[in-house]
């Protein structure tokens, strides 16, 4: 396995006492990882620190192999793309994008040919000539990352690229940073908040929870198998209910599911929406009584009121809903449900 980036131990305090300890990552080489968790979490205290832009306390950075925690910023093989998107406003797009490489005494031919290259890649071929002031939020996005590009770095920081833009062309933009992987193979390390972008661009997502890594892993199996309370929490929508273990299966009413984490005593239970099964026929199930139906799209939620378990939410194909009603009774089964140890 072609290890590009590799941070270990990197443990930074700031005098508050806020930070991160013993973070530990491989990052491959061509991967796409994105550091994932809520404000505050440390995910700009790791990408910051990978960039140079701060120091660590303690644990070492390498890339290719090379540690490169005494290099400044601008000696290291990285590049940062911020939210912001840093583009002189003086400057046309051209002169943006060849900026860096005079300062590094590139021919003017080859920079011609690079900066026309890297704008076909981001899908402006006719910006040359433009100023930031002319182009939209996107676009400006996608030129700071062409400047990146540019700089050919062997692992590609970027910090909450598309938080300031709308939804739809956050979308876009995923879609476009995928392509731009997949054709430049470069490594990348994404920040971001929202886990829907994190599980539809991501190679891997390492999961972090005040200062510390909560569970590394490809975005299905964090979607499928999240590690703890903590990641099925953060990450999809899901039901969580109190259940209990009983001759070795963890149990809920009449319902009984597998215990592969060997708990004992009270559990908390996490189910998916899509995991709910509803019926109206004799046979097992939690009984229950639906509340509410919101039809959204191609599915539908519907909420059921289920005794002393609360209100469970169960997504259901849209044609499925069309002949239920609230007030109806219904049983609640689950395909699936994750144990935790008690909360
Ligand atoms: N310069 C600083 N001085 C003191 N505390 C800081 C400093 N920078 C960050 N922190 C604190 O360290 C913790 C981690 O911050 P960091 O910015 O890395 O989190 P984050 O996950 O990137 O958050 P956000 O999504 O809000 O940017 C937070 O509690 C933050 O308040």
């Amino acid at each position: 396995m072609d290890i590009q980036l590799s941070i270990r131990q990197l443990t930074k305090r700031y005098k508050t006492g806020d930070g991160v300890s013993d973070i530990t990552l491989d990052v491959r080489k061509g991967e796409l990882i994105t550091l994932l968790g809520p404000s505050g979490c440390g995910k700009t205290t790791v990408l910051r620190s990978i960039g140079g832009f701060l120091d660590p306390d303690s644990g070492d950075i390498l890339i290719e192999g090379k540690s490169v925690l005494n290099s400044p910023p601008e000696k290291r093989p990285t590049s940062m793309v911020f939210q912001g998107y840093n583009l002189w406003p003086h400057m046309t797009v051209y002169e943006n994008l060849a900026f860096g490489l005079k300062i590094r005494k590139k021919k003017k031919a080859e920079i011609e040919q690079a900066v026309t290259d890297v704008l076909q890649l981001v899908r402006l071929p006719g910006a040359a000539q433009k100023y930031p002031s002319q182009l939209s939020g996107g676009q400006q996005q996608r030129i700071a990352v062409a400047r990146s590009l540019l700089l050919k770095p062997a692992v590609l920081l970027l910090d909450e690229p598309f938080s300031a833009l709308d939804a739809k062309l956050r979308h876009e933009m995923r879609e476009e940073l995928r392509e731009i992987q997949a054709q430049t193979g470069l490594t990348m390390v994404f920040v971001t908040h929202d886990q829907e972008e994190a599980l539809s661009i991501s190679d891997r997502i390492v999961v972090m929870n005040h200062g510390h890594i909560e569970q590394i892993a490809s975005p299905q199996e964090i979607y499928d198998e999240p590690k703890s309370l903590y990641v099925a929490q953060f990450i999809g929508k899901m039901n969580f209910l109190k259940g209990v273990v009983v001759s070795e299966r963890v149990t809920l009413g009449q319902l009984s599911f597998p215990n592969p984490k060997q708990l004992s005593g009270n559990v908390s239970l996490a189910v998916r929406p899509e995991d709910v099964n509803l019926h109206d026929k004799e046979g097992q199930g939690l009984p229950g009584t639906i509340k509410q139906i919101m039809v959204l799209g191609h599915y539908a939620e519907v909420s059921v009121d289920v005794q002393e378990h609360g209100t469970i939410r169960a997504f259901q194909p849209r044609d499925q809903v069309k002949d239920l009603q609230p007030g109806q009774s219904m049983k609640v089964n689950f395909a699936k449900a994750l144990a935790y140890p008690a909360v």
